[in-house]
């Protein structure tokens, strides 16, 4: 990802070094009206990336393009990687974080596994300085705490946590 940013790999991997991981286990039981509720409500991870294991192989994450919503086949051992909202301040808009829910099924429980990948608690949330010449930062940098302050008082709907984060 810093190749294709035209940076120096270490500008990004710094980013990740004694960052927060967590870890979020998803427990989706089956439901015979799975067409009128949705496991997860669309959202992106509030982090750098995220990687998913779909655990048992049943179907149910689906990313947002153009508008339209495609389904994830699940992999057997493939994590799935995501980019995370820190992510795209961080290349100040160049990668965007992926807007994703999660369906349930009539008749197969699901289970998957997330792990978040963030900067340190004291590490400041901001586009890159050297993505940021020429076409100015489209991002505020804010503190990891008041970063995930605005997180958790955000409604989790789509990207419109982002957008407070926009200048
Ligand atoms: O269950 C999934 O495949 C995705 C879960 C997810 O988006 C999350 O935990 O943030
Ligand atoms: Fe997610």
């Amino acid at each position: 990802m810093a190749k294709n940013l035209e940076l120096n790999p270490d500008v990004v991997t710094d980013k990740f070094k004694v960052g927060i991981q967590s870890i979020r286990f998803n427990y989706y039981p089956p439901c015979p009206q799975a067409d009128k509720v949705l496991g997860f409500s669309q959202h992106s991870d509030a982090d750098l990336i995220t990687l998913v294991l779909q655990v048992n192989q049943v179907q149910g994450l689906q990313i947002k393009r153009s508008g339209e919503w495609f389904p994830v086949m699940p992999l057997p051992g493939a994590f799935i990687v995501n980019v995370g909202d820190i992510f795209e301040i961080l290349s100040n808009g160049r990668y965007k974080s992926i807007e994703h829910r999660v369906v349930v099924n009539t008749e197969r429980e699901r289970l998957s596994i997330a792990t978040f990948h963030s900067p340190q608690s004291h590490a400041m949330i901001g586009p890159l300085q050297e993505l940021v010449r020429g076409s100015g930062a489209r991002y505020k940098t804010v503190n990891h705490e008041d970063f995930m302050k605005l997180f958790f008082s955000s409604k989790l709907d789509g990207k419109s946590f982002l957008d407070r984060m926009r200048y």
